[in-house]
This record gives C-alpha cells, structure tokens and sequence, in this order.
C-alpha cells in the first residue's frame, strides 16, 4: 500500500506542484496532560503541546493531517515546540505521539521531494536532518506512543526515542520500507536501526522495506513494548515515570557514549551543515561500488526522481546502503 501512495503522490505532487500541503489544523486548547487546572495546552497549528508540568512532563500531538507527513512547515513546527520545552526547566520529559490515532506519522512528505528547485531540497533535507539530531540528541527523555502506522520517516522519528510503546493493531506497521518506493535510506536512517535490532535484521529490513505488524515488531525489537490500543498513552506515562525517576537519565546515557552511537564529536558540533555538505560537491567521486552502480537506477525509481536524475545522483552518492559508502565512515566512526 505504501507503494502505491507513494506513487500516486509523487505523481501528482509533479502534476500539482501548487497543491502541495499547507494544510493548516485548527488551534485547540484544553486542559493539561495531567488534568491540572489553569494549565493550557500550547502549540502551532500543527504540533499541539499539552503540559502536564507537575509531572515535568509534556505530550507532544503530531497533528499534520491527513498523515503527519513531515512537511517543512510542520518539521519547523516541530523543532520549534521541541526548543521550548528543551529550554523551560520544567520539563524533562516528552510523550511524542499523533493526534490523530492510526496515523503516528507517514513520514517524509512526497511531495517536498520532487518539481521542486534545488534550494527546496537543500532547505528541506536540512530540516530532515535537524529534526532527526534534534530529537536523537535531546537532553529531554523522549518517550514515542505510537498509536498508528508509522513507515520511514515516521518510523526513524520513534527510532530516536529512548523507547517505543506500540498500539496493539495490525494495521499499525512500522519499518524503513524506503526501497519498497525505490529510494535509498540515508545511513543515518540506517545505523538507527542496526542499533536498534542488530545488523542481520536491519540489512533484511531495509533491503525488502519491511514494514512490521505489532507482534514481529516487538519480536525483532524495533519497538519495545506492545500494549491494547487503549493503553498507549498510560503505559508511555507510566514507561517515563519510570525513566524520570533516575536522575540523569538522558545526558547520563549519552555521557555514557550510547547516545551518540550514529555521530561523531566532529559531526556532533555542526552537524546540519556537516552531514548536508555533500550535496554541495556533486564532484565527490562515485562512492558506489560496481556492483551498486549496475542497481542504478533502482527498479521502480519514482519518475519524477528520474527527472531529476542530476540531484538525485547527487543523493545517492550521499544517501548510503550498506557499508559501501565513505562518507558513513567520517560520520558514524
Ligand atoms: C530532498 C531530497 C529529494 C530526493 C530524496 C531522495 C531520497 C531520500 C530518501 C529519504 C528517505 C525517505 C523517507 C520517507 O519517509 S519517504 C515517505 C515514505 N512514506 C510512505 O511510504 C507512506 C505512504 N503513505 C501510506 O502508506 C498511506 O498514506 C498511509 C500512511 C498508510 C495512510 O493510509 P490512508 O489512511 O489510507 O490514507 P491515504 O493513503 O488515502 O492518504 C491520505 C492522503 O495523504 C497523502 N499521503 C500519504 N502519504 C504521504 C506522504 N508520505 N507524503 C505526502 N502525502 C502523503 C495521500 O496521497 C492522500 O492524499 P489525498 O488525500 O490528497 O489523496
């Protein structure tokens, strides 16, 4: 299915490039997380923020309909509610989760990929990469309650949480099903998840898509728990109780050295603009080996990539598979 989606929107964002999504949500407002008078949730128009400061804890609604989709706005949006709750002392904790159940997130929005201009991907892909480090290297305990499907992007935002609650439905995969589209996962998306379920299973994962039902979720390990649909959000609360409770958790583990298992100190202090400089030397020689040469380009490579084969190229050389590519060794080692 998400084949097919990705498909049809990538089709049609090329058809329709004015139709692309500033889909704005309505603003809402009510009472906290934790039920506190006088506590009033917060937000944008596409994040909704309910504080629940007795708690030091906030929920975090995603809510980009009809999808979640990580458009720039939204991923803006995004970073935005992220800082604030990083920068008032209040908080130590975050719930990440959708406003709209059976949908946590659809990942990267198609339609910012293609018939757009080349600064467009610069800026966009920049924001990717800022929401991933943003929440990867969070001084804030990120718990995801993932109350719907939840493929690629959608899927590496929860692999940045220090754990995973899935809600108990088939419908609700959850995977790096990029090449199901005929794109490659950048390494970064990658090493999440080789450190999430190991080396096998990821290499499996990633080079069939696989998009796991609950059950083989938990089995393979790229969630943590699986729990009745209903329980999502209480058994994240109860999963950060339990976190909070110790008290350097977050900045403890990554002192540790497991926090910063994809990133080196170098690409740890300008890392934005370390990990998109590639994109600005087309000329880096071919990283591929020739065995990857002769997959290129991949079966079923979305036509509007092919169209723009010159960038795209230049991706690729960035965006890596497995252990064939130099420039995962100047980040990852
Ligand atoms: C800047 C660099 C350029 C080149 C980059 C090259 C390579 C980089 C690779 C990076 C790695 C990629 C990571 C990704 O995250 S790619 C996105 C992968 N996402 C998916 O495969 C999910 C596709 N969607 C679905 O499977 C389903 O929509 C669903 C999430 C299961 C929900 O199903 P359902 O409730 O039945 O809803 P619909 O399918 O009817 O969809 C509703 C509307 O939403 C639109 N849609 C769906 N997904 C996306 C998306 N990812 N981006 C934008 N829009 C999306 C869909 O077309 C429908 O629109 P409509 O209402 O106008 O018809």
């Amino acid at each position: 299915m998400a084949l097919a989606v990705g498909m049809r929107v990538l089709t049609r964002a090329l058809h329709r490039p004015w139709a692309r999504g500033l889909r704005v949500a309505p603003g809402r407002t009510g009472p906290a997380a934790g039920g506190g008078d006088g506590v009033r949730c917060f937000g944008s128009p596409r994040v909704l923020v309910e504080p629940d400061p007795a708690a030091g804890v906030a929920v975090v609604k995603m809510r980009n309909p009809p999808v979640n989709s990580f458009s720039l706005e939204f991923l803006t949006e995004l970073l935005i509610s992220l800082e604030k709750l990083e920068n008032d002392k209040t908080f130590r904790g975050i719930i990440l989760t959708s406003d709209h159940p059976g949908i946590f997130s659809a990942g990267l929005d198609l339609t910012e990929m293609c018939g757009r201009k080349p600064e467009h991907y610069m800026e966009y892909w920049k924001a990717v990469q800022e929401m991933w480090l943003r929440f990867y290297l969070s001084n804030l305990v990120v718990i995801a309650a993932i109350n719907g499907v939840s493929p690629a992007g959608g899927c590496l935002l929860s692999l940045t949480c220090d754990y995973r609650v899935l809600a108990n439905n088939p419908k609700y995969t959850i995977g790096l099903n990029e090449t199901r589209l005929g794109i490659v996962a950048p390494f970064w998306f990658k090493d999440m998840m080789v450190n999430t379920v190991g080396y096998r299973t990821a290499e499996r994962a990633l080079q069939l898509g696989l998009l796991f039902p609950p059950a083989e979720a938990l089995r393979v390990g790229v969630v943590d728990q699986v729990v009745p649909e209903d329980q999502v959000q209480s058994t994240a609360r109860s999963v950060m109780a339990q976190w909070l409770a110790i008290p350097v958790c977050r900045p403890g583990v990554q002192n540790q050295g497991l926090g910063r298992a994809v990133l080196s100190p170098e690409a740890l202090g300008e890392a934005p603009s370390c990990l998109i400089q590639p994109l600005a030397a087309p000329d880096d020689p071919w990283p591929l080996d020739a065995s990857r040469q002769s997959a290129f380009p991949p079966r079923g490579l979305p036509a509007c990539l092919c169209l723009q084969a010159p960038l795209f190229l230049s991706l690729v050389r960035t965006l890596v598979g497995f252990g064939v590519h130099p420039k995962s060794k100047r980040i990852s080692s």
